[in-house]
């Protein structure tokens, strides 16, 4: 079943056997790839999707993760749609074929596998309103990234609470293992993941750093250059799905969260979008209209890879 024209949600199960079915069908342009293991043991999986893809080309890569709360469920269909996106019409669209065979695209559907499954698997149709990642101090893993941990209110210190930031940085076995294959992909000093965008719903958002303070520039971690490229970017962005563009931190202030980690300690050019859909569990026939207004948005985020700066006509 093509996750395009799905008229459901996709089950975790249901979510690898696509990704296996893709992989199968593109072997040239898809592989699957695993990050590492859930609290509960379960792999994270990705797709890597490029030209010539076993091969580690020089080339800017881009890594987008989807459903790190476990109840924004359009947000697997998203990665989905865009995985099928790119798959299926290379060798056909001319802009996705230039973008598979000049960028590395890692795409991780299911950040936060366990909550995904314990919020599908409840016994009413509706999900459970489930959050955080399945430990017994069930951690908010967008507050337990290693960027001003727990520095400015902007998440708990109290386990049942829905922002609990977790007992440290990357105590969350999840976290860890996002972290550490960012990390991983720094090759020869240079981290070669060149945007980042964390897909969450539901609020009609484009956002980017900081969210740990409400300042614009922070020197040495956000300049005015750095800054007016994100802006420029995420207004672009807006334009086409028709979020709401705004710094993180205009909304509530969040420290430890995932995009103020790639900026703050990898210097990725990096998002959050908020999807639509008014509610966690959108009617499934909104499935195709929800992810399709992204379909130019994750387009346009890869093709600034090779230089973030050209949306201010800077260079390097
Ligand atoms: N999906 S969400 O409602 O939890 N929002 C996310 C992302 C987010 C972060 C900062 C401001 C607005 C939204 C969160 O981690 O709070
Ligand atoms: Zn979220």
């Amino acid at each position: 079943r093509f996750a395009a024209s799905a008229q459901s949600y996709h089950t975790h199960a249901e979510t690898m056997a696509e990704l296996d079915r893709v992989v199968a069908a593109y072997p040239k342009i898809a592989k699957k790839f695993s990050i590492g293991k859930t609290y509960e043991g379960r792999d994270i999986v990705g797709v890597k999707i490029s030209d010539n893809v076993a091969t580690d080309e020089d080339e800017p890569e881009v890594f987008y993760q989807a459903n790190i709360h476990a109840r924004e469920r359009i947000t697997n269909e998203q990665a989905l749609v865009f995985i099928d996106t790119l798959t299926k019409e290379y060798g056909t669209t001319e802009r996705i074929t230039k973008l598979v065979d000049s960028r590395e695209f890692w795409i991780i559907p299911i950040l936060n596998v366990d909550g995904q499954i314990y919020d599908m698997t409840s016994d009413t149709q509706a999900g459970r309103m489930w959050r955080k990642n399945r430990q017994p101090q069930a951690t908010d893993l967008n507050r337990n990234y290693d960027y001003k941990w727990g520095c400015c209110g902007g998440s708990s210190g109290s386990p049942s609470s829905e922002t609990y930031r977790g007992s440290s940085p990357e105590s969350a076995p999840e976290t860890k293992a996002v972290a550490n294959f960012i990390r991983s992909r720094v090759v020869g000093g240079k981290q070669q993941i060149k945007i980042f965008l964390d897909i969450h719903s539901v609020a009609e958002l484009v956002l980017w750093p900081f969210g740990y303070t409400t300042a614009d520039t922070v020197p040495g971690e956000l300049s005015a250059d750095q800054e007016a490229a994100h802006r420029t970017i995420g207004r672009e962005v807006a334009r086409f799905n028709r979020y709401t563009p705004e710094q993180s931190s205009d909304l509530y202030i969040t420290d430890g969260s995932s995009d103020d980690w790639t900026w703050g300690t990898q210097g990725i050019f990096s998002y959050t979008f908020e999807m639509g859909g008014g509610s966690f569990y959108p009617a499934p026939s909104q499935i195709e209209a929800l992810t399709q207004v992204n379909r130019d948005p994750l387009l346009i985020l890869a093709e600034y890879a090779d230089c973030p700066y050209r949306a201010i006509n800077k260079q390097d």
